[in-house]
Formats: C-alpha cells, structure tokens, sequence
C-alpha cells in the first residue's frame, strides 16, 4: 500500500509524535503541515494569526496540503485541518484517514505540559481544559465523518502505532 495516510485529530492527540513513529514503522515519509506551513512562511502559527487572522492561516493551511498529499506518505496535519470541507473530501479522497482520539483529560495534560505557545495560540481565550472540551465537542463530528478508521490515541505510543498498522494490515519491519 502507497496511499498517503493522514493522521487527524485535536490538539494534542499526537498527531506528530505518532506519525514520526508510523514513519519508521511502515517506512513512509513524513510529513507535518503545521511544520511545512511554518518552514516556508518563515513564520509561526501565532505569528500569521497575529497578522492575517484564522482565516489566514487556514487558506495557508488548505494550500499545505494539497501541496505535500504524495503517495508513500504519512501526514500529520493540523488539529483544525477538519473545518473545511474542501479539506475533508480531498483526505478521504486521496488516501486514508486515521482519527487519533483521545479524551478531554489526557488531551488537555498533554497541552498543559507542553503548551508550545508559538503553534497553538488560543482558539477561543478561555484556559486549556475548557478550550479543549468546547473545540472537541465542536469538531469530533467532522474528524469521524472525515476518517475511514478511529483508533485510541490515549494508550503509549507504540500501542498507538500498532493499531494504526493493524487497522492498515502493514507489517512492522524494524
Ligand atoms: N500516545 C502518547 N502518549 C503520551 N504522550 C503523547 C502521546 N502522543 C503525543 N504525546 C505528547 O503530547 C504532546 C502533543 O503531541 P503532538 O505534538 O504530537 O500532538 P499533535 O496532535 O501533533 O498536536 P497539534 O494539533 O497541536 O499539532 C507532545 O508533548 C507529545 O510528546
Ligand atoms: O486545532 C487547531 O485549530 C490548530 C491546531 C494546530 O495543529 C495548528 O494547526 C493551529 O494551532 C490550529
Ligand atoms: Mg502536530
């Protein structure tokens, strides 16, 4: 199998973390489009929402996907990448689309401990824990609609990658 696979779900759900990991496992290329958007803009995500808004950041977004969907490719992509339906129906067309869920509490633990200011200034101003439930009861919908499998995304790593590759049928080659 060659298809890209994209790795959706909220802030924190490990979307990186997992996908570098999946990378190595079922040696893909990796690939982040919140890391991709920043490398080529020069700039971070609360520098360009600072200067053009979420609507902004968002084109920059769309235009960062489409840009690096390439065959043999895992792409981690930004938590919100699920808002536009133009986005939606290019994932499930292009590849397959893995939701990391994780609940409110292991999610908002992560965040709290590493915050990483610079790539996720606030959604909506209120503290991380609230943030966090309002936007996933917000966007769990649209993450489910958008993905073709759900996999636990609370459980250690590797578990997490093992599930990806089950759900998959890869084999691991170490
Ligand atoms: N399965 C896991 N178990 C424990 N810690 C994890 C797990 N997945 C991710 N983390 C940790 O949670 C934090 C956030 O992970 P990561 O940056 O991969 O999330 P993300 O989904 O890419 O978030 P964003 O949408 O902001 O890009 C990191 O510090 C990472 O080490
Ligand atoms: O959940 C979101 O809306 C976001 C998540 C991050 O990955 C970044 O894409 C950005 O901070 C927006
Ligand atoms: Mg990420």
């Amino acid at each position: 199998m060659t298809q890209p696979i994209f790795l959706i779900g909220a802030r924190g759900c490990g979307k990186t973390t997992i996908g570098q990991a999946l990378t190595r496992a079922c040696h893909f290329q990796f690939v982040d489009t919140d890391q991709v958007l920043q490398q080529r803009s020069g700039l971070s995500v609360a520098d360009i929402v600072a200067a053009e808004g979420w609507q902004g950041f968002r084109a920059r977004e769309t235009e960062t996907l489409m840009s690096v969907t390439a065959p043999g490719t895992v792409i981690a992509t930004g938590g919100g990448i699920i808002l536009a339906p133009v986005n939606r129906e290019f994932m499930r067309q292009s590849g397959v689309v893995i939701y990391l869920n994780a609940p409110v509490p292991v999610l908002a633990g992560r965040l709290e401990a590493f915050p990483e200011a610079d790539q996720r200034p606030t959604l909506t101003g209120k503290p991380i824990s609230e943030e966090v439930a309002d936007v996933l009861a917000q966007r769990d919908a649209l993450y489910r609609e958008t993905a073709h499998y759900v996999v636990d995304a609370s459980t250690a790593p590797e578990r997490v990658v093992t599930q990806i590759l089950d759900v998959l049928h890869l084999a691991t080659v170490s």
